[in-house]
């Protein structure tokens, strides 16, 4: 798929933009700070909702604004669609689909795909736990839109759960009476189900994209791997695979765990918990990969999830932002040719001469506020 057509009303510094984009390689290029890369994040939202910079809504609404407004023209093929993203922090944002009357948010997931990869991803090999998991269920979510809904289920799961064991901890230390422990249960249950289906399909995500990222690590740094991703469940009780099996151990680690959620007020087992061990050779890549080494590693998995949507049939809009400047020549060259052939490539840099010549294609010069095809 591609995007035909961007245009943003009142996101991050762009009052009102409309920018007409081809197939192929396009390049924002422009000094720092004049915003190439607010135009690739109003991209992403629509393919993950969220942003790649920040955690909540607030600051992709232009200052002085209540609301921004995010909309592309899409072509899969010979079909075409609009989505219409509408940003309302604080208050539940609105989508569309073709002009249609309003639909959740979370049903336009699936309609933009895209890999993105910027400096931010660093975090990827040398962040907490969380942006790990965050890049396997976004990718999750990018092969198979409903797992946007599991994943919200898990969330709403989760936050219920905690609420009730914080009071039942509450209600404890205080001496209090003791709760009701079977509405415990029930959410015992809930968490269990969703969880073993989010969980089933990041394992089968990391077995897939495992030989993909090797290879990708093998292209960019040639002898300096292998990689390998190994998934680190919140319980030593959590080994199986298939959902079902899931299920009873999820099960099994909660009742076993169950004495120390009530004193702890939290939930201590279940996907939230868990962790995306990297490793480059025999050593953990968090804490001992160089810099370099790091860069290659976060580059992998990007370019893996890259491979593994399109072997799949599903071509996303591949993003790269920023990232020449942080690449060695090699690297970079390297890079340049693994994503020219891409159905659509957009790529921002501060100078011309960051992008290599093999991504000739559209130019956009983007300086105060203005973006113009050069
Ligand atoms: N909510 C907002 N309202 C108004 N302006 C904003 C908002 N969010 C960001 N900006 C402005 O947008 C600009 C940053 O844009 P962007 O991050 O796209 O820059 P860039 O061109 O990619 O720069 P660089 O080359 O340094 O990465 C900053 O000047 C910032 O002040």
């Amino acid at each position: 798929m591609h995007v035909t057509h961007l245009s943003l009303a009142d996101f991050r510094s762009y009052a009102r933009v409309e920018v007409p984009l081809d197939p192929g390689v396009t390049a924002f290029v422009g000094p720092n700070g004049q915003g190439k890369t607010n135009l690739v994040e109003a991209v992403g939202y629509l393919a993950t909702l969220g942003s790649h910079r920040v955690s909540s809504d607030a600051p992709l609404v232009r200052m002085g604004a209540d609301r921004a407004i995010i909309r592309a023209d899409i072509r899969q093929g010979d079909r075409r669609q609009l989505v219409e993203l509408e940003l309302n922090p604080g208050k539940a944002n609105r989508a569309r689909i073709n002009r249609s009357s309003q639909v959740r948010p979370r049903d336009v997931l699936g309609i933009v795909r895209t890999v993105l990869f910027a400096p931010e991803d660093l975090a990827l090999v040398k962040g907490d736990p969380g942006e790990r998991r965050r890049f396997l269920d976004e990718l999750i979510t990018a092969r198979s839109p409903r797992m946007g809904g599991v994943r919200s289920d898990y969330d709403r799961v989760l936050k219920q759960r905690n609420t009730l064991l914080k009071s039942a901890a509450l209600a404890r230390r205080h001496g209090g009476r003791t709760m009701d422990l079977s509405t415990l249960d029930v959410w015992d249950e809930h968490l269990a189900r969703v969880g073993a289906e989010l969980l089933a399909q990041r394992l089968d995500l990391i077995a897939t994209i495992q030989p993909l990222t090797d290879k990708a690590y093998e292209q960019l740094a040639p002898g300096g791997g292998p990689v390998a991703l190994e998934y680190k469940p919140s319980s030593p009780e959590i080994t199986g695979h298939a959902r079902d099996e899931l299920y009873e151990q999820l099960m099994a680690a909660l009742a076993e765990s169950r004495k120390q959620e009530i004193e702890r007020g939290v939930t201590l087992v279940g996907p939230h918990r868990d962790e995306l061990l990297l490793k480059l050779g025999q050593l953990p890549a968090k804490g001992y990969a160089s810099h370099g080494e790091s860069w290659s590693y976060a580059l992998s998995l990007r370019l893996a999830s890259y491979d593994l949507l399109r072997a799949e049939g599903n071509e996303p809009v591949l993003v790269l932002d920023d990232v020449f400047a942080e690449l060695d020549t090699r690297r970079r060259e390297r890079l340049a040719e693994l994503v020219a052939p891409g159905e659509q490539v957009l790529v921002t840099a501060a100078v011309d001469d960051d992008v290599p010549g093999v991504l000739a294609g559209t130019r956009y010069a983007v300086s105060e506020g203005a973006v113009d095809r050069v």
